[in-house]
C-alpha cells in the first residue's frame, strides 16, 4: 500500500505496538532547555536511574535568558534557579549543554539545525511546543510534556498515538513580497486554530518546495498554531545543501550514506491522506493577525472584519472580545493601525534570512519617533553571521536595539516585554492577551513587514505590493 511520509518515519521507528492506537516509538534527537527539564531531572534522581543516551541529548538556555548581558545575574530569581538547574543536571547526567557563554548558544529550535543535529528521517522530541520546526528537514518532530521529557531521558522512547495525516498543499508560485510567514499566517487564517487537530501535516506544492530552509523551518514552526501536532517538508537537494558540514552532520562516507537514504524520505506517489486542504501561492498576500489568536488574521490591505457579520456566533463573541483586547474597531484598516515596540526574533523568525530581509528594509531609514525596535537573533551563530554581514551596524544605524540571542519578547518569561497597552508588530507565533507582556497586544507579521512598521510606525504595507 502506497504510503506516506509521515507513515514512513512511523513505521521506522516503532519498537513495538503497544495497543490498538498507540504505538512505543524510538527517539533519535532530544532537545531540552531550562523552562521545562528540571522536574524531568528530578524524576530522574529521585528514582536513581540514568539518561539512556546522553549523546543523543543536547542543551541549551533560551527562553529565560537575558538579551541585554549575558549574566545570569540579569535575568529574574525563578529564571537564575531555572537555569542554574539546567547547568547542573547536564554537568551531573553527561549531557553537552550550549550555556550562556557557549558560541553555539540560542533558541532551541534554530540550534538544532544550525548544528546540524536535526537531520531527515529524524523523529525529534523536545519540551516545547514549537518543536514542529525540525520538521522542516523531514523529521517527525513534536513537542512533549515535562514527564514526557523524563520518559525520554530514561528510555529514548516515548509512547505515542498514531495521528491522522493531512496534506497541505501550496500550488504555483508567491508573489517575491509574500514570505514563509505569510503562508504560514494563510493556511492559519483558512484551516482555524483547531484545523490540524490530531494530524500531522505534510507541506507540498510548489510554493513549498520553493522555499528555503529557514522558510520551511518558519512554516512547520507555525504548524503547531493550526492544532497540528507537527507539520513536515519532504527533504530534498535544498535540505542537504543546507545540512552539509554542519557541526554534527554525518561526514565522509556516513554522508554518503545518509543522502542515499534521505532521498528515499518521500510520500508515495498514490498515498492518502485523511485530510486535504489546497491554497493558491498567487492568492497569498502579505498578512497580519489583528485580534487574540493565530487565525484573526487578514491579508494587510484589507479592513478588520465584523463581528456582527460573523455567522458563528462563538467566533463572532471571540471577535468582540479581541477587538476589546486589542482596542481596535471592525472596518478599521490594517495598515492605519499605529505601534510601539517592533520585535523581530523568535524561533519562528529569528534566522539569517529574517535578519537580512529585516536589513534590507531598514538600510539607511530610521526607526519612526517613539518606536522601539528590537532585534534579536536567533543563537550566537546567527549573531555572528549578521555581524560579518554589517547587518548589526544597520540596524543599530537605523536607531534599533541589536541584542544577544534568545526567546526575548517572543513570550513574558524574561525582562524584554511589552508594557500594558502597548502594540507591537512582532516576528513570533503567538498572540493570545498577555503573551508578550501583561495588557500588551500582538500583531504578527514577518520580519519584512516587521522592519516596514519600525521606520513608519505603522502596521505598513510591504512597498513591493502582492499581485500587480
Ligand atoms: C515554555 C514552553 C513550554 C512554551 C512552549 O511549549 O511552547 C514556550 O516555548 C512557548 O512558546 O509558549
Ligand atoms: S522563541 Fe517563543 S515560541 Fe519559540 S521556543 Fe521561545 S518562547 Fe517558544
Amino acid at each position: 500500500m502506497p504510503q506516506t511520509l509521515i507513515e514512513k518515519l512511523w513505521q521506522q521507528h516503532k519498537v513495538t505496538a503497544l495497543n490498538a492506537t498507540t504505538d512505543l516509538l524510538f527517539i533519535d534527537r532530544h532537545l531540552v532547555h531550562e523552562v521545562t527539564s528540571p522536574q524531568a531531572f528530578s524524576g530522574l534522581r529521585a528514582a536513581n536511574r540514568k539518561v539512556r543516551h546522553p549523546e543523543r541529548t543536547i542543551a541549551t538556555m533560551d527562553h529565560n535568558v537575558s538579551t541585554r548581558v549575558r549574566s545570569f545575574d540579569a535575568a529574574s530569581k525563578v529564571a537564575q534557579t531555572q537555569l542554574s538547574a539546567l547547568a547542573q543536571n547536564c554537568e551531573e547526567f553527561g549531557i553537552e549543554l550550549f550555556d550562556l557563554n557557549h558560541d553555539r548558544q540560542g533558541i532551541v529550535h534554530v540550534v538544532g539545525p544550525e548544528q546540524g543535529l536535526t537531520l531527515p528521517g529524524h523523529t525529534i522530541v523536545c519540551g516545547d511546543s514549537h518543536t514542529s520546526t525540525h520538521g522542516a528537514f523531514g523529521a517527525l518532530a513534536f513537542g512533549i510534556g515535562t514527564s514526557e521529557v523524563e520518559h525520554v531521558l530514561a528510555t529514548q522512547t516515548l509512547p505515542q498515538k498514531k495521528p491522522k495525516t493531512m496534506k497541505v498543499e501550496v500550488k504555483g508560485h508567491t508573489h517575491p513580497a509574500v514570505t514563509a510567514k505569510d503562508i504560514a499566517l494563510a493556511i492559519i487564517g483558512k484551516v482555524g486554530t483547531a484545523g490540524g487537530t490530531g494530524h500531522v501535516i505534510e507541506y507540498t506544492g510548489e510554493a513549498i518546495t520553493a522555499l528555503s530552509m529557514e522558510g520551511r523551518m518558519t512554516l512547520c514552526n507555525m504548524s503547531i498554531e493550526m492544532g497540528a501536532k507537527a507539520g513536515l517538508v519532504a527533504p530534498d537537494e535544498e535540505t542537504f545543501n543546507y545540512l552539509k558540514n554542519r557541526p554534527y552532520s554525518p561526514r565522509g562516507a556516513d554522508w554518503q550514506d545518509a543522502l542515499t537514504f534521505w532521498r528515499t524520505l518521500k510520500s508515495d506517489k498514490d498515498a492518502q491522506f485523511d485530510t486535504l486542504v489546497e491554497l493558491n501561492g498567487a492568492d497569498i498576500k502579505p498578512m497580519s493577525t489583528w485580534g487574540t489568536s493565530p487565525e484573526q488574521v487578514i491579508a494587510i490591505d484589507q479592513n478588520i472584519p465584523d463581528p456582527n457579520q460573523e455567522d458563528n456566533l462563538v467566533k463572532a463573541d471571540a471577535m468582540r472580545a479581541a477587538l476589546n483586547y486589542m482596542g481596535l474597531k471592525a472596518g478599521q484598516a490594517l495598515s492605519d493601525i499605529e505601534i510601539d515596540v517592533v520585535f523581530i526574533g523568535s524561533c519562528t523568525n529569528s534566522r539569517i534570512e529574517d535578519l537580512r530581509s529585516a536589513a534590507s528594509v531598514l538600510q539607511g531609514k530610521h526607526v519612526a519617533t517613539g518606536v522601539q525596535a528590537l532585534i534579536v537573533p536567533g543563537s550566537m551563530p546567527v549573531k555572528q553571521q549578521a555581524e560579518a554581514e554589517g547587518l548589526d551596524q544597520i540596524f543599530i544605524a537605523a536607531g534599533c536595539e541589536w541584542r544577544e540571542p534568545g526567546c526575548s519578547m517572543c513570550l513574558a518569561m524574561n525582562d524584554d516585554r511589552l508594557g500594558s497597552g502597548q502594540r507591537c508588530a512582532s516576528t513570533s507565533n503567538r498572540n493570545f492577551e498577555g503573551r508578550q507582556g501583561q495588557g500588551g497586544r500582538t500583531h504578527l507579521v514577518s520580519p519584512l513587514m516587521a522592519a516596514h512598521a519600525a521606520i513608519t510606525g505603522k502596521l505598513a504595507l510591504a512597498t513591493t505590493q502582492p499581485n500587480q
